[in-house]
């Protein structure tokens, strides 16, 4: 596949070494000062860039009909409009907040145990996240899918805080530190007892797969899908 990496951060570098290893060729580097490319001699783009630019490059993709696979976080007030655009214009389009195999299936843990906990009105449940100190945005895309999980599941449960002390929300506590690439935990308290799930990230490269994946995965498809539909979970 020809592909156009629509940032060439820690994230856009990672992606370049796996695609080239998987076979694929790297055709369009986009960064901060590249406006007039043209995003029509790639197959398909990966978007890893910033969150005030990722809607008008998913949205280039699919006015040009090149399939976009995005994994910035921190632009999701816009999401309904690219499902929007991509459906009038026959695209076809991939946002996960996080790629990785392992982060996928601590979701499916995380849904799994919030149905279990929903009767158990003892424990009260917090979100936790670990990032290095470039990340912009707070709480991470991956934690903000925990919490949503959880609501759907938990009867207890209509909304998240970040970094409040609120008995009645899902408070997410996001932490930065040094370049730890990224930890999530979500813990059950009750007086008696605690409960912990956790995933830790070693580096970035299980992203940087995840995304090459989805972009072999949605070649020849049209239609907004999830990584739950590229891993067949869930
Ligand atoms: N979904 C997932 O699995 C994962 C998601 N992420 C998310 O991916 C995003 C990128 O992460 P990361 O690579 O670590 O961040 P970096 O800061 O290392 O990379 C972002 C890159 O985007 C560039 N950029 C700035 N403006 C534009 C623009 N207009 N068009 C294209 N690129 C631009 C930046 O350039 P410059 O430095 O010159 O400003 C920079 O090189 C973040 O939102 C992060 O949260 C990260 C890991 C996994
Ligand atoms: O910025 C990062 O680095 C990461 N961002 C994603 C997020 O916000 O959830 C995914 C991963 O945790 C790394």
């Amino acid at each position: 596949m020809k592909i156009a990496l629509l940032g060439y951060g820690k994230m856009g570098k990672t992606i370049e070494q796996i695609a080239i290893q998987r076979g694929h060729q790297i055709v369009l580097k986009v960064d901060k000062d590249d406006r007039d490319y043209d995003i029509t001699k790639a197959d398909v783009a990966i978007d890893f860039s910033i969150p005030s630019v990722a809607f008008s490059n998913i949205s280039n993709c699919i006015n040009n009909q090149i399939p976009v696979i995005s994994g910035t976080t921190g632009w999701l007030e816009d999401y309904n409009k690219a499902v929007t655009l991509c459906k009038e214009k026959q695209g076809a389009f991939i946002y996960a907040s996080n790629f990785s195999l392992g982060v996928n299936i601590f979701f499916e843990l995380n849904k799994t145990l919030a149905r279990m906990m929903s009767n158990l009105k003892q424990y009260k449940v917090s979100v936790e996240e670990i990032h290095h100190t470039q990340k912009l945005d707070a709480p991470s895309g991956t934690a903000i899918t925990l919490a949503n999980d959880i609501i759907k599941e938990h009867s207890n449960y209509k909304e998240w805080k970040l970094e409040e002390s609120d008995k009645d929300a899902i408070n997410i506590t996001a932490k930065r530190i040094d370049d730890v690439p990224g930890t999530h935990a979500i813990t059950y308290e009750s007086e008696v007892d605690t409960i912990t799930i956790e995933h830790v990230a070693h580096n970035r490269q299980g992203f940087a797969l995840g995304a090459v994946v989805a972009a072999e995965w949605i070649m020849g498809k049209t239609g907004v899908f999830t990584m739950n539909d590229v891993l067949n979970i869930g």
